[in-house]
Order: structure tokens, then sequence, then C-alpha cells
């Protein structure tokens, strides 16, 4: 049998500086006409990806993309219409002001907003991708909870935008004004903040989100909050990240990918099983296990999230 063939499409979640993210619909007389999409197209015969952006962004929107970099990748089978290899991109940088060429209408979004849009049945983890960062720290396990709303800070202004707040210190007394201290003082600087493990407690402290293991992910039949909350599972196999799409998380994380000392006795995933399921996956994927910033760049290169860690990401005691 011969395999399935995908028609290869590049898109831009084109990215301004205030964190807006552009969508448009699909013009009149298209397939799929008047769905949210985000601007692209087909990638011609003997052409490259970024060639292929970059003229599509110009023909639709009067627009050159200058910067930009993979977000995510994943196959889907519309049951009427095409099999599409989907290439999006995250670009942040374009020359040009952006003008409707096509006859589409486009708009600028906060990115709780898009989950609102009717996008292509396609577009979910597209828009999950587009809404998260590259960093996602989670908290050490002090028995000082007192520092974590000053390390959270430090983090959210180094860059880090998704933080997962974890430990033993959530089920003590004093956790909930660390935590909604930590949560607005991270939301004021743009972070989003997910509590590991506990649904009802992310919902009571007005976090934004909430963090699963695998086995709490595979006793629910939905997503335990609806968007545009933040749903995440710790996936570390095939089947775990199956069960988290078929949940409709918003993302996993993978791991752990190299040896760490919190998990000295269990052999690691390793670089190439790491790539090759994650590479698979269809939610934007965070490597875990032994990762830093330093490994964002070969990550992006493969349409792959980022990088989720602990030491990797808090902040030095002494920036705290
Ligand atoms: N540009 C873009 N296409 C997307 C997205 N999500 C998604 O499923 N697609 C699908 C829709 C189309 O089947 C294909 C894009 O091809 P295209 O946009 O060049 O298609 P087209 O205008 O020629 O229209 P048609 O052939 O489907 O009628 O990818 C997205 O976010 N952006």
């Amino acid at each position: 049998m011969s395999a399935k063939s995908y028609l290869h499409i590049v898109a831009a979640v084109l990215t301004a500086q205030d964190g807006r993210i552009l969508a448009s619909t699909r013009p009149k007389g298209r397939s799929m006409s008047n769905r949210w999409e985000f601007p692209g197209g087909k990638v011609e015969s003997g052409e490259g990806r970024w060639t292929a952006l970059v003229r599509e962004l110009q023909e639709e929107l009067d627009l050159t993309p200058t910067r930009g970099r993979p977000l995510i990748r994943l196959k889907h089978d519309y049951p009427d219409g095409p099999s599409v290899d989907l290439d999006v991109w995250r670009v942040w940088d374009w020359q040009g002001v952006p003008r409707a060429r096509e006859g589409q209408v486009f708009d600028w979004f906060e990115g709780d907003a898009l989950t609102e849009l009717n996008f292509l049945a396609a577009n979910t983890p597209i828009v999950a991708a587009a809404r998260l960062p590259d960093r996602y720290l989670i908290t050490p396990d002090w028995g000082d909870a007192s520092l974590i709303p000053d390390g959270v800070e430090a983090a959210a202004r180094g860059g880090v935008g998704l933080i997962q707040l974890r430990g033993a210190w959530l089920k003590t007394g004093a956790a909930e004004s660390w935590v909604s201290e930590a949560v607005s003082r991270a939301r004021a600087l743009g972070t989003k903040v997910v509590v590991n493990g506990d649904v009802d407690l992310a919902r009571a402290w007005g976090a934004d989100g909430v963090h699963l293991s695998a086995r709490a992910a595979s006793v629910l039949e939905q997503r335990p909050m609806p968007r545009p909350a933040l749903v995440g599972v710790s996936c570390h196999s095939a089947e775990e990240l199956r069960q988290a799409e078929a949940l409709g998380a918003d993302f996993a994380t993978l791991g752990h990918v190299r040896t760490t000392p919190s998990h000295p006795h269990q052999p690691p995933l390793g670089e190439a099983t790491f790539f090759a399921l994650a590479e698979d996956a269809r939610i934007p994927v965070y490597a875990i296990g032994g990762m830093g910033t330093d490994d964002i760049p070969c990550l992006q290169s493969r349409s792959i999230q980022g990088v989720a860690a602990i030491r990797g990401l808090w902040p030095e005691r002494d920036k705290v």
C-alpha cells in the first residue's frame, strides 16, 4: 500500500511586540471559507519552507517576514477535504504593514481570545502552541514557600512565560496566600501560572490552569477545566501522549530526556527517542529532564515548543 500523501502547508503565527497574534478568515469561495486560520498556504514544488512562507505572506498580507522559527508541525486529515502537513512558524519581525489582499478579514488577538474564534478543525493544537511560551518553569519543592512569590516574579521578569507551582508546600496552610501573591505578580508581567495536580486548588486560587500526571489524566474523560484555562500533562511514552491528546490537553511535557539528579535511577528516554515521540505528537511538547535554555534552539529547529525545567530555569537564589 502506498503511503498517504500530505499537502505541505506553511503558516505563520505573526506575533507583535505586545504579544498579540494575527489571525485571519479564509476568504469567500475557498474551501472552509470564513473559518479562522493563520496566514499561509501550500509549499510549491521545489520551494523551501521559509521561501514559501515569505511568498504566502506577501501574497495574502503584503508583508515580508524577516525573523521566525518553526513552532509546531502536525498532520491532519479533513474527512471531506485534503490531508495536510501543517508546518507552522512563529514570526516576530516583518517589513510592511498588513493589508488584506485576498478579501479575508484579519485582526490581532490576545492569546486567550484566540480560543474563542471558530478556527479550522486542525488548528486547536496550533492555537495552543501560539499561546504558549518556549520556557516552562516548575517550582522547586522547597520547605520555604515564602520564597515562591519572589522566585516566580524573578523568573517572569527573566522571560519565563509559564510557571507550574508544584511541591508539598501547596498543601500547607500558608499556601493560598503564597499562590495568590505569585499568580498576581506573574500575571502583571504576562506570565501564566498553573497548579500541579489539583484542579480544585487551581480553580479556587484563580490560577491559569492545571498540570496533571499521566496517571491522573488517564482517569479523566474530558478536560478538567475549559479553555482558556491551560491543561498540561506529564508524559513519558507514546501511549501517554495519545492519552493527553485524546483528553484535549493543551500541551505535554515529555521526558526525562537526560539523566537528572531528581531521577537518578530511571533510565532517560534519550534524545533520539525523545525527538521521535515529540515530532509525532499532535499537541505542543516541552522537553523535560536535564534540559535548559541552551537546548531551545535545537528543539525549535525541529518544531518543538521548548523546555520545561526546575534547575534549568529557576532564578539563581541571589536573584530572588
Ligand atoms: N493557511 C492555513 N491553512 C490551514 C491552516 N489550518 C489548516 O488546516 N489549513 C489547511 C486549509 C487548506 O486545506 C490548506 C491550506 O491551503 P491553501 O490555503 O493554499 O488552500 P487554498 O487557499 O488553495 O484553498 P483550497 O485549495 O483548500 O480551496 O491547509 C492554517 O492555520 N493556515
